[in-house]
């Protein structure tokens, strides 16, 4: 859990995941407008490409009904000087077989609306069309027309009639030839079919009151639109041509493209389910999106093993610093010469470590010096004895240790002042240091007491020689402020070849030797074996 919560905090994760999120949206921002684009072009490119399908099938449909209405027309003219009796026009019909072709029926009506001749039955049942609009109309123009859908009185089917008035010689209208169209099966309907370009879509047509005229569902055929064809056929409504996105009466979106026709007030449309039209996208939505997730996943790989390359020398840096800390490395290690972010680290490191190192310094110095003298302290000497103790052990020389009293030393301060006192210490610590070697140590462990610390003692005889010699750097008088006076010492010395000597003892020998000057009536040094049961000599300053 652990390392996974170490992962995901990571600046290299972060920087993955900000790549990741970057090429994301960027991806996602480019390859959607790129489709959004690419579909509504595909979007214009498949409406013109159905609106021109739609002009062919207007122009077929028109010129149908212009062909149809030709051959009515050439039915009812007559050569110059014959003239057309209502009773022969059974047989004129019958003897027109291309009526067949075209017309689902023909009748012929006289000026009263009476049927006098039908093609398909010449005993058809005398029907009566007096009352009907498109009748009424031809004989008020005495020109022909389309008439609008209805159902058939005669065969009961949904049709569309033209009509043509049948004039005699001196032009007037005798009668009425009317050709019906079914609307169930026009002859322009399978070809109109055959157009069709998706499986799909489908052509339908209505008048321009919103009747259907034709339609797959045959049983909407003669319907309004609003009763059953939905939406799509008011767009068809508006006339003229064009296309916009629809939806059908299940919700599903299509792209409706409508014509309306140049001969009569009929509009043909084309409803094409979008789904179908943008097939060819689906794939290519599907494909982008792969790509999409493979340019992610490169681009995380890519942010990782970067952004791993990238931070390595952060990584060496924390090294460094750690082994710093441990005391295994010094500040040598910083790559101080780098010019970039890492080198301006490195170099804030180095100069961090290096006033560390400095204050440790001070802060050591502090703690092993005696503020009023300058040498070492009684601290130093707790820590540098045992150490100088065990080193001796080590090479197998002698240490001697020698303690030091000022003799009447209260006397001074008494008679002189405590200042005067001061600035005797500091010039017997100065005096001190200047009688020993600088291999030896010198250290102040309170008030008139000082140690000194010989690591290199060769022998007894070295001792007596370093004893006289202290008591002889003192012989000269001591400057206490404005007055001078005469300061001795009694000096305690103990030697030990001991390698597993104990610090307590050494010091209890040395001690030894100083109170046995001291009872000899101080200003002289007594030399002193660890372990022994006596001094070995006390001397006086003489
Ligand atoms: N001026 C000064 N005096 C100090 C300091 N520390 C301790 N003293 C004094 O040093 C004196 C030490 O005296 P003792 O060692 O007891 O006795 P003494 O007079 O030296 O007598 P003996 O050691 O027996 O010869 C005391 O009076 C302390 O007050 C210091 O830092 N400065």
């Amino acid at each position: 859990m652990r390392p996974l919560l170490g992962l995901l905090l990571s600046f290299k994760f972060k920087i993955t995941a900000l790549v990741i999120a970057l090429v994301l949206v960027s991806g996602i921002g480019t390859g959607g407008i790129s489709l959004l684009i690419a579909e509504s072009e595909l979007r214009h490119v498949i409406a013109r490409q159905e609106l021109s399908l739609l002009n062919s099938a207007a122009a077929l449909i028109d010129n149908d009904l212009q062909h149809k209405r030709q051959l009515l027309r050439a039915l009812t003219e007559q050569p110059p000087g014959q003239q057309l009796g209502l009773g022969q026009l059974q047989e004129l019909l019958e003897a027109h077989e291309t009526l067949r072709d075209e017309f689902f029926n023909v009748n012929a009506f006289d000026t009263a609306g009476n049927l006098v001749a039908s093609l398909r039955d010449k005993n058809a049942k005398r029907i009566n069309v007096a009352e009907r609009t498109y009748f009424q109309q031809t004989l008020a123009t005495r020109e022909g027309l389309i008439s609008a859908p209805f159902k058939s009185a005669l065969s009961g089917r949904p049709v569309v009639v033209l009509t043509q008035p049948l004039r005699d010689a001196g032009g007037n209208v005798i009668g009425i030839i009317l050709g019906a169209i079914d609307l169930q099966r026009p002859s322009f309907s399978d070809q109109l079919d055959a157009l069709r370009t998706s499986a799909d879509g489908y052509l339908f047509m209505v008048t321009d009151d919103g009747t259907v005229i034709h339609h797959p569902n045959k049983s909407l055929i003669l319907s309004k639109i609003d009763d059953g064809a939905g939406t799509l056929g008011e767009a068809a409504l508006k006339g003229g041509e064009g296309w916009q996105d629809d939806l059908l009466d299940d919700g599903v979106p299509t792209l409706l493209v409508h014509k309306h026709l140049r001969l009569v007030d009929w509009t043909i449309g084309l409803s094409y389910p979008v789904r179908s039209a943008f097939a060819p996208m689906q794939s290519v939505r599907l494909r982008a999106f792969i790509g999409a997730a493979v340019l992610t996943l490169l681009a995380g790989v890519f942010g990782w093993v970067v952004t791993a390359k990238l931070l390595r020398p952060l990584g060496k840096l924390r090294q460094h610093v750690e082994n710093l800390s441990a005391g295994s490395a010094d500040i040598g290690v910083f790559d101080v010469t780098r010019a970039d972010e890492f080198g301006h680290l490195s170099r804030a490191f180095f100069a961090l470590s290096q006033r560390r190192a400095q204050a440790e310094l001070e802060l050591h110095q502090l703690a092993t010096t005696d503020v009023l003298t300058g040498i070492n302290n009684r601290r130093m000497f707790d820590d540098f004895f045992p150490k100088a103790l065990a080193r001796a052990a080590r090479s197998g020389q002698q240490v001697g240790l020698a303690f030091l009293d000022i003799d009447h030393f209260k006397q001074i301060n008494d008679t002189l002042g405590h200042a005067a006192g001061d600035a005797v210490l500091r010039e017997f610590a100065r005096r001190l240091t200047a009688a020993v070697r600088c291999t030896d140590t010198v250290a102040r462990l309170a008030g008139d007491e000082f140690v000194i610390v010989f690591e290199q003692l060769a022998s007894g005889a070295e001792a007596d020689l370093l004893g006289r010699k202290i008591l002889d750097e003192m012989r000269a008088p001591f400057a206490a402020g404005e007055a001078q006076c005469t300061v001795t010492t009694s000096v305690g010395i103990a030697m030990t070849t001991n390698a597993n000597v104990a610090m307590d003892d050494v010091m209890r020998a040395a001690d030894q030797a100083l109170y046995g000057v001291k009872a000899a009536g101080r200003n002289g040094f007594a030399v002193n074996r660890v372990g022994a049961e006596r001094l070995l000599r006390v001397r006086g300053a003489n």
